[in-house]
């Protein structure tokens, strides 16, 4: 009874180049995630939710019509910010498309049921759904609304999984109408796991898992593991998404040093107001002070090539070439920062020099 959707639910003019794009390259690392956005009329979380869906032929496998996914998605599509220079439905839909391409490691094939793997991709589109473009501690410094409402705690993941459930809850979008009650229990249960853990302050304890996990791995003589259990397999799925989350600096050079422009600008936007507040200014959220290059390589040796290098090695071999241009990346942007430190030691320099020179010809007179 629900007429068929526009294909991948957008309307465009583009619609050919679109589908060319996404035949070449949704199972690849590195897609133009920011073409896919122009090609979609700026709709393109529902174009890879939509493309992801038919290429794993979940609409089948869950009785899932396609204009059903329409419509929910096109509704969190409207609730993330597209004023928000980062965490915007772009960042959502490179997280997803990052997730689809991470479970098709051969390494992990048939560890995940189909559920699980349905679980993961739509945790990943509504991970920061809604995102008001600041920080939790932003948040919980002005006392906000939302930091009322969580008492402080993963206060923005706590909102995003909200939003995405009561979303869920309009008749016309209720993507899990064919679910008994035990899936779509444990579908939500899996969903908040993984969205709960997207909170960074949760980093290094699910690193330390993923370390462990992988230690484990080795001693079982490298085979994958077992993860009969709930607890392993969630841990291997929440950092998995967090790899996804995380993977801007792992991307082809291009599109990771578009994100950082975004991220910068989004995180002077939260200084500017802290300052506007007399707020303490957040660390690398100072426009004038900020150090671009020196906070990205910072960002990567200290959070982001730790969790990498586990994922690579828990996947082995299958994610070398994303560590790969992680690291050429880190080296391109430490040699961004040696050639700006070199620039402003040499401006000093000639300021030193001009003071001397000015000194001395003032001293002949
Ligand atoms: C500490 O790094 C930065 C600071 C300010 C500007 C840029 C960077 C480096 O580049 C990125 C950073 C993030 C994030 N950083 N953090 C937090 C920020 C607070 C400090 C410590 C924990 C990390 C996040 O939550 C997200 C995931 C949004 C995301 C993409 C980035 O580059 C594309």
């Amino acid at each position: 009874r629900w007429p068929l959707p526009p294909k991948f639910g957008v309307e465009t003019p583009r619609l050919a180049e679109l589908s060319d794009l996404f035949d070449s390259g949704l199972d690849q690392w590195g897609v133009d995630i920011f073409l896919v956005d122009e090609l979609a009329c700026h709709k393109p979380l529902s174009a890879v939710v939509y493309a992801i869906f038919e290429k794993r032929d979940f609409f089948n496998k869950f009785h899932i019509h396609p204009a059903v996914l329409v419509n929910y998605f096109s509704q969190v599509e409207q609730h993330y910010k597209q004023e928000n220079p980062y965490h915007n439905a772009i960042h959502a839909a490179d997280v997803t498309q990052s997730t689809h391409v991470l479970l098709n490691a051969p390494s992990i094939a048939n560890v995940f049921t189909e559920l699980e793997i349905l679980a993961s991709i739509f945790a990943c589109a509504i991970h920061d759904v809604n995102h008001p473009g600041v920080t939790n501690q932003f948040l919980i410094n002005t006392e906000s609304e939302l930091a009322i409402m969580y008492n402080d705690m993963s206060v923005l993941e706590n909102h995003h999984c909200a939003v995405a459930f009561k979303l869920l809850q309009e008749p016309s979008s209720n993507l899990f109408a064919s679910f008994d009650d035990i899936q779509r229990r444990q579908l939500r249960k899996m969903v908040i796991d993984m969205v709960l853990a997207t909170d960074m302050s949760k980093h290094m304890s699910l690193l330390a898992d993923l370390k462990t996990m992988v230690e484990t791995k080795k001693v079982s003589g490298g085979c994958l593991l077992k993860l009969d259990n709930y607890s392993e397999k969630m841990q291997i799925m929440q950092n998995m998404v967090h790899c996804a989350d995380l993977s801007n600096p792992a991307k082809p050079l291009p599109l990771s040093t578009h994100w950082v422009t975004r991220v910068m600008e989004e995180f002077f936007n939260q200084g500017d107001r802290e300052k506007a507040l007399g707020l303490p200014v957040s660390p690398m959220c100072c426009r004038e002070t900020a150090n671009v290059e020196k906070s990205q390589v910072s960002f990567i040796d200290f959070i982001v090539h730790p969790l990498w290098e586990a994922w690579t090695e828990l996947v082995h071999p299958d994610a070398e070439h994303i560590l790969n241009t992680l690291e050429q990346n880190r080296d391109h942007y430490c040699e961004l920062s040696a050639a700006k430190e070199a620039e402003s030691v040499k401006e000093v320099d000639e300021e030193h020099l001009d003071e001397a020179e000015k000194q001395q010809s003032n001293s002949k007179r």
